[in-house]
């Protein structure tokens, strides 16, 4: 990045990174014969554990422990514990029998329930991120142009789970529908209302299957919903556990009485209200006080308020606009509406919400309302509308890049699977020859693209005209992570009408025709330039992709203060690890093969290994605070974006930080190295031996894939879906010595109804 004019920084956040988040010294009570959860509940949040049989034995000098309390022991003080300074959890085996002890759910703040054959470490690290609030869903959701979460209508959710991946493609969040679940009882009746414990192991069964955040329903029986009205408190019960489960958001109905409402509020922690009001009367009108009564009661108590209605005429779509633009204007500073209208008549206004729209799948076995549309369907009729226009989207590889080749089949099924118009297509890169990326991007319909490999901000714009004319003259806009990072991987359009898909008029004729090309070439006609109105913003995805990988199986505690090693062979080939463990909070990096610049070492020590003795001294430093190494202690997690040529360097590095004979478990060890290229030796191996947990590039890819996808259609897809996605194209796909062709007679055969992709 040095020797450039500072470019501007798009403001287009992804929420916060990682939060140091809740501080209080964390407590399990667990069960009999199950003390090892609370060696991993320890090895997640990155503490050493020990054990108590009391709180009263619990004390400020215990700050960087995990405690493990047995739960006999835990419910003789738990009611009279400090909770300012211990939070307690409450980890429940549901294989030792359901409900857990009713005290401890009661009075305990959190309730983790798990299966320890098979245990899922995913969904402990996701549960203790989310409860202790070091990683926020909900910022980084309401800062996406749309959400969308799938009602799932399954009486019971394991009829949900072989397909929850295709399901949940296009969805930000997935709604469990308490009140439409069936738990069946020994008469061969259903109850009429599920109990906690079957609920609580539905909700389990869910959080381990799925990625995204669980919306917790219990829709009474007058809007739409099974659960019985008679008995508010009910509804306090069931929706208070769910708080102490984890769940993300929480639909709490607004005609429930005002102190169960502000009670929940209250109570809330990190988990998010979405205040839920429903009229079936067929008489609601928009434009009335009584609406705006229930948005300014709504908001007292909401993160989201929820407005849905039945209506009877086309027109009332348009006073759900101007009521929503009214609310917007009249009341700055509220939640986030979502609104929409019931049956067919209100699905318009179901295209028109733009944050958390409900949506079904054809997949499920009811629609969880009259109306609701799934996610192809609304992109199909905003496409018909003129509101999502087709745009060209381009992966653009540099010879002989098969990374990005091999990523567009996947692209491709995911525009299809959601009902996307879009066209991709992949083109190859001359390095030498920048006019050939304006020729893509300066296009009308130019739609964003994502480069692979990423390429440095200085040659993009350094030598293009085009690029550093765009936004008036002032270049393309940058994130804070492109610019840190100094390399692209995915250029966004945003147009800076209001919405950005309503931006180009509905008399942009579809997608140019492919011309006759070849690869390298620019394979459709450009019709004039960008349009005046549009900017460009340089995104890096990979840093997030790397992020993401990182905390799949660890709390963003477990790296804290700790030291790293960063191997590459080029700063810019280490740039997004650094910025990733930066993002960490990480408390040194090591490095070794780069040098690295002061953008990516401001604010945190870095010392590169040039010597035995600095390794040396490295991998016995202490671990405890104020040691000389700043109180990182002995390097927790090596990243690897060496080549496959370098293994055996990889290899020895892990070693010698590995856990052998050191008493040292649980690092991690991530390589960035393409796998599907040969190697001398097998680094993940070699590091799971030396007591690492290992990830390799395929798991940051799959990351980094879902990440790119929200950037440049807006759209979401379960890490799940791509990695199954991956694995299924490993087995079938032709071995690395395919040919284009080869290549393209295979996507093309692969994908039904796709449309086929430009590769010559
Ligand atoms: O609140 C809503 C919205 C909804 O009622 C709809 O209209 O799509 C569907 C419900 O499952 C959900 O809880």
């Amino acid at each position: 990045m040095s020797g450039t004019a500072s470019p501007p920084i798009a403001q287009h956040g992804l929420g916060s990174g990682p939060q140091r988040g809740d501080t209080r010294i964390v407590m399990i009570v667990y069960g009999p014969g199950q003390e090892k959860v609370v060696s991993v509940f320890a090895e997640v949040l990155g503490k050493p554990f020990q054990s108590r049989d009391s709180f009263g034995d619990v004390g400020p000098q215990d700050h960087d422990l995990v405690i493990g309390i047995p739960a006999d022991r835990a419910k003789i003080g738990v009611a009279l514990r400090d909770q300012a300074m211990v939070v307690v959890i409450n980890a429940h085996c549901v294989q030792l029998g359901m409900p857990p002890d009713k005290d401890l759910s009661a009075h305990c703040d959190y309730e983790f329930l798990y299966t320890d054959t098979p245990f899922s470490r995913r969904d402990l690290a996701r549960f203790t991120s989310h409860i202790l609030g070091q990683l926020n869903h909900h910022e980084t959701l309401m800062a996406k142009p749309r959400t969308y979460f799938i009602s799932t209508t399954f009486p019971d959710v394991r009829a949900a789970l072989p397909n929850l991946d295709i399901l949940t493609v296009g969805a930000d969040a997935v709604e469990i529908r308490v009140d439409l679940l069936k738990e069946p009882l020994e008469d061969g009746k259903f109850a009429s209302v599920p109990s906690l414990s079957y609920v609580g192991e539905q909700v389990m069964l869910l959080r381990q299957r799925t990625e995204l955040p669980i919306i917790f329903t219990t829709r009474c029986t007058r809007e739409n919903g099974r659960f019985p009205m008679d008995n508010p408190q009910l509804y306090y019960d069931y929706l208070y556990r769910a708080i102490q489960w984890g769940v993300e958001y929480i639909d709490v109905e607004l005609w429930l009485p005002e102190a169960i409402r502000k009670k929940l509020w209250e109570q809330r922690g990190n988990s998010r209200i979405m205040s839920a009001f429903h009229d079936f009367s067929g008489n609601f009108k928009w434009p009335s006080h009584y609406a705006e009564h229930i948005f300014r009661e709504s908001r007292q108590y909401a993160d989201i308020v929820k407005m849905i209605a039945i209506i009877n005429d086309h027109n009332e779509n348009f006073e759900l606009e101007y009521f929503r633009s009214k609310v917007r204007s009249e009341y700055p500073g509220s939640p986030p509406l979502s609104a929409v209208n019931m049956g067919e008549t209100g699905q318009f206004s179901r295209t028109l919400n733009r944050v958390f729209t409900p949506i079904t799948h054809p997949l499920l076995p009811i629609i969880a309302a009259p109306g609701q549309m799934s996610a192809a369907e609304i992109n199909q009729a905003l496409a018909l509308l003129g509101q999502l226009p087709k745009k060209n989207i381009y992966g653009i590889g540099s010879t002989p890049s098969r990374g990005v080749v091999l990523q567009a089949p996947f692209y491709e099924k995911c525009f299809n699977e959601l009902g996307l118009p879009h066209h991709l297509s992949i083109v190859q890169r001359q390095p030498k020859n920048p006019a050939c990326m304006e020729a893509w991007c300066n296009q009308r319909n130019f739609g964003g693209a994502y480069l692979n490999p990423p390429v440095s901000y200085n040659s993009l714009v350094g030598n293009s005209a085009f690029f550093a004319s765009v936004n008036n003259g002032t270049g393309p806009l940058l994130t804070e992570a492109a610019r840190v990072i100094g390399m692209v991987d995915t250029i966004v359009v945003r147009s800076d009408a209001s919405s950005s898909a309503s931006s180009a008029p509905t008399s942009v004729p579809s997608s140019p025709r492919p011309s006759k090309s070849t690869f390298g070439k620019p394979i459709v006609t450009v019709t004039g330039g960008l349009p005046p109105n549009t900017s460009l913003i340089f995104d890096n995805a990979s840093w997030r992709g790397i992020l993401s990988t990182l905390t799949r199986d660890l709390a963003p505690s477990a790296y804290f203060g700790r030291a790293a090693v960063v191997l590459a062979s080029s700063s810019d080939d280490a740039a997004c690890a650094i910025y990733a463990l930066k993002a960490l909070k990480v408390g040194k990096i090591y490095t070794v093969g780069f040098k690295t610049p002061p953008s990516l070492s401001r604010d945190i020590p870095i010392e590169p290994f040039n010597s035995l003795e600095s390794l040396q001294r490295a991998r016995t430093v202490g671990t405890t605070n104020g040691d000389e190494n700043g109180g990182a202690g002995a390097p927790f997690v090596v990243v690897s974006a060496f080549g496959p040529e370098k293994s055996n360097i990889v290899g020895m590095l892990v070693r010698v930080f590995g856990s052998k004979g050191s008493g040292h478990k649980g690092k991690v060890f991530l390589d960035l190295a393409d796998g599907t290229i040969p190697r001398k030796m097998d680094t993940g191996l070699v590091a799971e031996q030396s007591g690492f947990a290992a990830y390799d590039g395929a798991d940051v890819t799959a990351f980094t894939t879902v990440e790119i996808l929200r950037l440049l259609v807006g759209q979401n897809v379960p890490y799940s879906f791509v990695r199954y996605d991956q694995g299924w194209r490993q087995k079938h796909t032709l071995g690395v010595t395919t040919t284009p062709y080869q290549y393209h007679i295979y996507v093309r055969f692969s994908y039904r109804c796709s449309p086929p992709i430009a590769i010559h």
